[in-house]
């Protein structure tokens, strides 16, 4: 067996992380480690405290207690830009201030940003093909579909080159078709060591994508392993009871 990674080797990692608002503990003492090129699903029940754990990988959330290290850097305290600039891709929900802009200036603005600071218009292009958004790509964002922005604002993380890619509900509003779409998409942003954590209620699309799946119940660590024992658990279909829907295959 391969000794265990140190730290220092690991997209995430973190060591007793603890969120509280007021009396509310959201996050409760979170071991968490995400290995360099590894696909892992945040999920758990309302309130599990996702959201909270997520946002203090963004930086959009200082921990009250622990420690949160990100990509070997100890990152308590970084601002959101000082996260990204280590390599960390956040899919945010572009504002609507931005309707105007086409695709094209949209991926232009996020491939100024590329981590090797390759040319422009190649990275661009190659995120067209990727997304298979070339047709669009003259078209200003407040003309796309809900599926279209959504993939743009997947293509504006790529764009990026990151080494770490935080995504929080990818496939909420979207159709059955638009979300086997981006499972592929996001399966297919894999390579290069680059790690990819998904935070997600939908069951059939961490399905679709997982291999390892971490579930947080009450802030806590409840399971933490490959999807289909993970899901089969006893102890994880309780806490989903009343919403078992979501847990059947
Ligand atoms: N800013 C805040 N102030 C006070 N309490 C908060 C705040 N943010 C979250 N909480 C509480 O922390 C707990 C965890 O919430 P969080 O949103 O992280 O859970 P979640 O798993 O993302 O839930 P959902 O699936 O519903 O989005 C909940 O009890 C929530 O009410």
């Amino acid at each position: 067996m391969s000794a265990p990674a140190s730290p220092q080797d690991l997209a995430i990692h973190t060591e007793d992380l603890s969120v509280r608002f007021g009396g509310v503990v959201a996050v409760d003492r979170v071991n968490l480690s995400v290995a360099r090129g590894e696909l892992r699903c945040l999920i758990g029940p309302n309130g599990a405290g996702k959201s909270t754990l997520f946002k203090t990988l963004t930086g959009q959330q200082a921990p009250s207690a622990g420690r949160v290290r990100i990509l070997g850097r100890e990152v308590n305290g970084f601002e959101r830009h000082e996260i990204a600039r280590l390599g960390v891709g956040v899919k945010t929900q572009v504002s609507s201030v931005f309707d105007g802009l086409t695709v094209d200036a949209s991926l232009r603005v996020a491939a100024g940003r590329h981590r090797a600071r390759r040319p422009v218009g190649a990275v661009v292009d190659e995120v067209l093909e990727q997304l298979r958004l070339g047709a669009v790509r003259q078209r200003q964002l407040g003309a796309l579909s809900h599926g279209q922005r959504q993939w743009v604002e997947l293509g504006m993380v790529l764009a990026t080159d990151p080494l770490l890619v935080l995504l929080d509900e990818p496939v909420a509003g979207m159709s059955e078709e638009e979300t086997a779409r981006t499972a592929e998409l996001i399966l297919s942003m894999r390579g290069a060591g680059r790690a990819i954590v998904v935070v997600e209620h939908d069951m059939r699309f961490v399905r679709r994508i997982a291999e390892r799946v971490t579930v947080l119940h009450r802030g806590a660590v409840l399971r933490d392993g490959a999807v289909d024992a993970v899901l089969a658990d006893p102890v994880v279909r309780d806490v989903y009871l009343g919403r078992e829907e979501h847990v059947r295959a």
